[in-house]
């Protein structure tokens, strides 16, 4: 098949490695010009392990290229949207890049076209898709909704692997088609209309939301009660009706897409006169949590004026370099108000997190242990590998006063043991002062 695909992000990019993979011939199209020159020589902009080794060698295979001209879509069986749908002020989706993208590929439809939307579009998008399209063309289409589910960082195996592809379509036809697409990938399909298929996605994300906001309730709990939020999330887990994943308590969720969604459905939900009250909690404990840190420095710290405070990652989460809607990004900033001097590392993310943040009282160190030097708190923000085997007496012997806050409750308790390091995590309290 011959496939253009319509935005080169993170889900542009994936989808159109993981489909010459299969063996398509694919036209990625942006209208980045930097963007595209860098991928045409065989560069990717963002950090996603194992992805730019299989861009090459789709290259090479000669399935894969790039270009900024819209023309390339007169050749494809099918079109895939793939452009961002960022959040308004509002909270409402911002599908102006969506419109322009569609309005602009619609002049060069040529022959029957499969438009499959990747794009997080709200319920009722893929309908207003197809009157972009008619008010363009005559040419026959199908427009199919395809919502993806695949995640930074595991971008590559989550596309290969699905757990799942939701299939939304006006006929049987052209869902069929896609489903088909789609086989070699997985055979748990479900086929559905469009307002469904966009609606699961918005649920998906908004209930892996809601499970972050319970455990970290659960977790201000446990610290008060004196329980162990991570052996209470292990406990509930093995229950299959509750399953183990997303119960990982923390600063609280970011990333492009579980705040931007969760207030797009908000905003849905709003439309039809439905107050949602639950996703209106979830999202006041995220930030709520996200000021939890402030607390703890303070207490333990009493001012944080003047003071040296070491900060552990600046991704949203590990083995990314996306910043969007990052706690760090919030945290440092409560930080720097407070009057702190912030030492920053990150193995990836200090360019994006710069671009978003940049201040006289913020240094960067390649070495986290530098990062630490002479610190009086250090906190671990991001659960990058790196900073989980750091060697807590050397990080006990650089520091000025030896306070750990762990974000991510990523350190275990036997790295703790004599090192001296007061140890503050998210719902652990059994770990604080040990000596
Ligand atoms: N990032 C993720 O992990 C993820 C996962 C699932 C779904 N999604 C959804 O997929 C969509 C894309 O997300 P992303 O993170 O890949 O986006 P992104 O912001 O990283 O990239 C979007 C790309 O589209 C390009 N673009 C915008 N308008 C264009 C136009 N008119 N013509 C050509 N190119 C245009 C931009 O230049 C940019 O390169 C969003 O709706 C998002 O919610 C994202
Ligand atoms: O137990 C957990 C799990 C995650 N997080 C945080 O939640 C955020 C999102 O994590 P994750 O879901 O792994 O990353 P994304 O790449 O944003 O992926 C989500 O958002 C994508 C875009 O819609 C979807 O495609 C994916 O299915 C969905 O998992 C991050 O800040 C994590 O640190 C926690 O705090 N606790």
């Amino acid at each position: 098949m011959e496939i253009a695909v319509i935005g080169t992000g993170y889900v542009g990019l994936v989808t159109g490695v993981c489909f010459a993979l299969l063996g398509h011939r694919i036209i990625c199209i942006d209208r980045d010009v930097d963007k595209i020159d860098e991928l045409a020589a065989g560069r990717i902009t963002i950090y996603e392990p194992g992805l730019e080794e299989e861009l090459q060698r789709q290259q090479e295979e000669r399935r894969l290229f790039f270009t900024t001209s819209m023309t390339a879509v007169s050749c494809a069986d099918i079109v895939i949207l793939a452009v961002g749908t960022p959040q308004k002020a509002d909270g409402e989706s911002d599908l102006t890049d969506l419109e322009a993208a569609v309005r602009s590929m619609a002049i060069y439809l040529s022959g029957h076209t499969y438009i499959m939307t990747k794009s997080t579009v709200p319920v009722g998008t893929n309908e207003q898709i197809e009157k972009w399209i008619k008010a363009t063309t005559n040419e026959a289409f199908d427009v199919v909704s395809v919502p993806e589910f695949m995640r930074e960082g595991s971008a590559l195996s989550d596309t290969l692997k699905p757990e799942r592809v939701i299939i939304g379509a006006r006929n049987a036809h052209a869902s069929e088609a896609i489903a088909a697409l789609h086989r070699p990938l997985t055979e748990q399909v479900v086929e559905t209309d469009y307002r469904t298929a966009e609606m699961i996605k918005y649920a998906s994300n908004a209930f892996l939301a809601t499970k972050i906001s319970f455990i970290n309730e659960m977790a201000n709990i446990c610290d008060k009660v004196g329980a162990d939020v991570v052996t209470v999330a292990q406990g509930m887990g093995m229950d299959r009706r509750i399953g183990s994943s997303f119960l990982e308590a923390g600063i609280g969720y970011g990333g492009s897409c579980f705040p931007k969604d969760t207030h797009a459905l908000l905003q849905i939900a709003g439309d039809v006169d439905y107050d949602f009250k639950l996703l209106k909690a979830v999202i006041e404990v995220n930030k709520d949590q996200r000021r939890h840190i402030r607390k703890v420095l303070l207490q333990e710290l009493e001012s944080l004026s003047g003071k040296f405070i070491a900060v552990w990652g600046a991704s949203f989460k590990p083995n990314t370099d996306d910043v969007r809607h990052s706690p760090v990004l919030d945290i440092v900033r409560h930080l720097l108000k407070e009057g702190a001097s912030v030492r920053m590392s990150d193995p990836a993310a200090e360019l994006n997190f710069r671009r978003s943040l940049d201040h006289p009282l913020i240094s960067w160190h390649t070495d986290p242990l530098e990062a630490a030097q002479g610190a009086d708190a250090v906190c671990l923000l991001t659960d990058w590998p790196q900073f989980l085997s750091i060697d807590l007496h050397k990080l006990k012997a650089v520091m000025t006063t030896p306070i750990l806050f762990d974000g991510r409750n990523a350190i275990k308790q036997e790295q703790l043991v004599d090192t001296g390091i007061r140890y503050v995590g998210i719902g652990r309290p059994g770990m604080r002062g040990i000596k």
